[in-house]
């Protein structure tokens, strides 16, 4: 394993206990420590959570196999124009991860200038979801062009979707808020609405980048409940330091099978704060050992999203209980998704959300 970066700041938690412990004391202990780790920074590492380094590498196999593809075959299964949600190819050149309105990236703290709000990130990505969501329905090239990559994919979003409901189950018993809004949040995640993302940032010729207006990924919160990122073994993956707002942890890849955790929007506003959506960004790395292009990277974002009729109230009881009460708004998932969707994509026309 190489890595610039030997240490992270941002804690890494492991989790055997919560995957492989019958004792409900020693899994609500650990169910604390982690509540409590993510309540710093909205993030942390984890390990210890069943997915093996193999199958990680696998994973990232399959997913370069796939973007080393002609453009036109990975063209056969096109990201729908419009505010429909994330399925299939999307190109270079196509997305723009940034926050909301100018006047809150304004607000916001992080290296964007004025004009990196232009900016489109220089990466390709393929989105995939269950097969049993009729809203966001998967979009596949066909078999022949990559044999055995759509049963591989799918394996590995359902061996994901086992992996999230783990950790919600783990979050909920250490947040501690009432029952019945438990039981009501875990009921809205059903795992169709989940999406797994292959991405592939290309190398770039140091010459050609003007980073002010460049990026792999600017500054972002992701509008999901939380997401568990893994990434190969280029860095770039930085995570803000809530303690000290604009700077940021690297995510390292020293640890290979580590997965990053990031909370987003939707439990933001359901644990009234306690849990905080972590902004993130990817930076372009710098060439290494005399090279003129930096390093190429592939990263894996497993999304974790509630129903879109879900409603997303503050939560007043148990650790939201601790937070001040009036600084967010109750709203249905689909209403926020709608909301972030009009400033993610390029090329959105008139079509309305369809979720
Ligand atoms: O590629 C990464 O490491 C992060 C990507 C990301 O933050 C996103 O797609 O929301
Ligand atoms: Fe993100």
């Amino acid at each position: 394993m190489t890595s610039a970066e030997t240490t992270s700041t941002i804690p890494t938690i492991d989790l055997s206990a919560i995957v492989q412990s019958e004792d409900p004391a020693v899994r609500k202990a650990k169910a604390i420590e982690f509540v409590e780790a993510v309540h710093v920074h909205g993030a942390c590492g984890i390990v210890g959570h069943g997915i093996s380094v193999e199958r990680l590498r696998e994973a990232f196999k399959w997913s370069e196999k796939f973007f080393n593809l002609p453009t036109d075959v990975k063209n056969k299964a096109p990201h729908p124009k419009g505010m429909v949600p994330h399925r299939g190819y999307s190109g270079f050149n196509t997305e723009k991860c940034l926050i909301y309105t100018e006047e809150e990236l304004a607000s916001m703290s992080g290296e964007l200038s004025k004009d990196s709000g232009k900016a489109l990130d220089f990466k390709e990505h393929y989105d995939i979801g269950s097969e049993e969501e009729k809203v966001h329905y998967n979009l596949w090239i066909p078999d022949e062009d990559l044999p055995g990559f759509r049963n591989f994919m799918l394996d590995f979003f359902w061996e994901f979707e086992s992996l999230s409901k783990l950790v919600l189950d783990a979050l909920l018993e250490g947040l501690e808020i009432d029952k019945a809004a438990t039981d009501y949040y875990r009921s809205i995640h059903t795992g169709h609405q989940n999406g797994i993302r292959p991405i592939h940032y290309p190398p770039i010729n140091e010459s050609m980048i003007d980073r002010e207006s460049l990026t792999w990924c600017p500054t972002h919160t992701d509008f999901t409940s939380f997401t568990l990122l893994a990434q190969d073994l280029a860095s770039g993956l930085e995570i803000e330091d809530r303690k000290n707002p604009g700077t940021f942890f690297k995510a390292t890849t020293d640890i290979e099978d580590r997965l990053y955790l990031t909370i987003g929007d939707h439990m933001d506003t359901w644990t009234n704060g306690y849990l905080p959506g972590s902004k993130h960004r990817v930076v372009i790395p710098p060439p290494k050992d005399g090279s003129k292009v930096t390093p190429k990277r592939f990263s894996m974002p497993y999304f974790v999203t509630a129903r879109h009729d879900g409603v997303l109230e503050p939560q007043h009881t148990g650790k939201a209980a601790e937070m001040p009460e009036g600084k967010y708004k109750k709203m249905t998932v689909a209403e926020h998704i709608e909301f972030r969707m009009k400033y993610q994509y390029t090329d959105i026309g008139d079509e309305e959300a369809s979720s």
